[in-house]
C-alpha cells in the first residue's frame, strides 16, 4: 500500500545547543536529515516526501537535496512555530482524502522499513498506527525537586514516529485541534482528543530522536552497530 510522508524539519534544535538546526549536524560526515530522507527515498511504497522547513534554511536544504541525489522529488514547504504547525502546513499540501499519510521526525534517522509497512497497514485497517517501545526506567512525577508520585511502569510506553493515519482522519484531528487551541507533542494525541482509538506497534530502541548533544554519539554507535 502506498503512502505519503511529512517529515517535519523546521525546528531550531535548541536542546542540541549547536547554534543551528540539528538536522544539519553530521553523523560520519553525512547530515542527519539525509539519513532520514534516504529511508523514504528508497521505499517503493512512498509516493511523496513533504518537508516542512524554516524558509530561511531553504538554500541549505536545496543544496543537500542536490548533493545527495535523491530519486523522489522532495517538496520543501514552510514550517511553523510549533512542530504541530509544521505538520498542519504539510497536510495542506495533500489534496487526496483516501490515502495514508505518515508523519516522521526528521530527527529520527534510524526508522526501519518493515516497521513502516506495519504502520501503513494498521492505518489502512484501523485508521491509525504509531510506534512505541516499553519504558525501561522508573518514571516519577516531580515538582520542585521532590517526588510527587511514582507512575506505574507496566503500562508506560515511549512513543516514537512514524505515526501513520488515514489522511482524512488526521486532517480532521488537526482542524479540531486548531479550533480548540489544543497543542499536542505528537499527532496521535490529536486523534485521542477526538475519543478515537490509536493502534500501537512495538518498535525498537534504535529509533532514537536526536535531541541533546550526547545523542550524536549514540547515533554514531547505532550506525557502527548496524554496519
Ligand atoms: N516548529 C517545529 C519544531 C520542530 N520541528 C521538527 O519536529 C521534529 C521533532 O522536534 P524536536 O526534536 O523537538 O526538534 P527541535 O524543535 O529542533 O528541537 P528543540 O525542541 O530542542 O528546539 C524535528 O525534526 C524538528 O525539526 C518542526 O518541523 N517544526
Ligand atoms: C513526536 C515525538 O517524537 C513522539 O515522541 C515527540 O513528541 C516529539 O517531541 P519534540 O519535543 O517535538 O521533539
Amino acid at each position: 500500500m502506498f503512502y505519503e510522508v511529512i517529515i517535519p524539519a523546521a525546528g531550531r534544535g535548541t536542546r542540541m545547543k549547536a547554534g543551528k538546526n540539528k538536522l544539519f549536524l553530521t553523523l560520519f560526515d553525512i547530515p542527519l536529515i539525509v539519513y532520514t530522507l534516504r529511508v523514504f527515498d528508497g521505499d517503493p511504497a512512498c509516493r511523496r516526501i513533504i518537508l516542512p522547513i524554516n524558509i530561511n534554511e531553504k538554500a541549505e536544504f536545496e543544496r543537500l537535496i542536490e548533493e545527495y541525489s535523491f530519486q523522489k522529488p522532495i517538496e520543501l514547504i514552510s514550517g511553523g512555530a510549533e512542530r504541530q504547525d509544521s505538520v498542519y502546513n504539510g497536510l495542506q499540501a495533500i489534496e487526496k482524502q483516501e490515502a495514508i499519510v505518515l508523519v516522521h521526525d526528521g530527527a529520527r534517522p534510524f526508522i526501519q522499513r518493515n516497521l513502516i509497512a506495519e504502520l501503513v497497514k494498521a492505518a489502512a485497517e484501523r485508521g491509525s498506527g504509531i510506534l512505541a517501545v516499553p519504558v525501561k526506567d522508573t518514571i516519577k512525577k516531580v515538582k520542585d525537586n521532590s517526588v510527587l508520585e511514582t507512575v506505574e511502569r507496566s503500562s508506560l510506553w515511549a512513543v516514537q514516529t512514524p505515526q501513520a493515519f488515514r489522511i482524512s482522519l488526521l486532517k480532521e484531528a488537526h482542524r479540531k485541534a486548531r479550533e480548540s487551541g489544543l497543542l499536542g507533542t505528537d499527532e496521535a494525541s490529536l486523534i485521542e482528543n477526538m475519543g478515537l482509538e490509536v493502534s500501537v506497534i512495538e518498535g525498537n530502541y534504535d529509533n532514537i530522536k536526536i535531541t541533546t548533544p550526547e545523542d550524536i554519539f549514540f547515533a554514531e554507535a547505532i550506525i557502527r552497530k548496524n554496519k
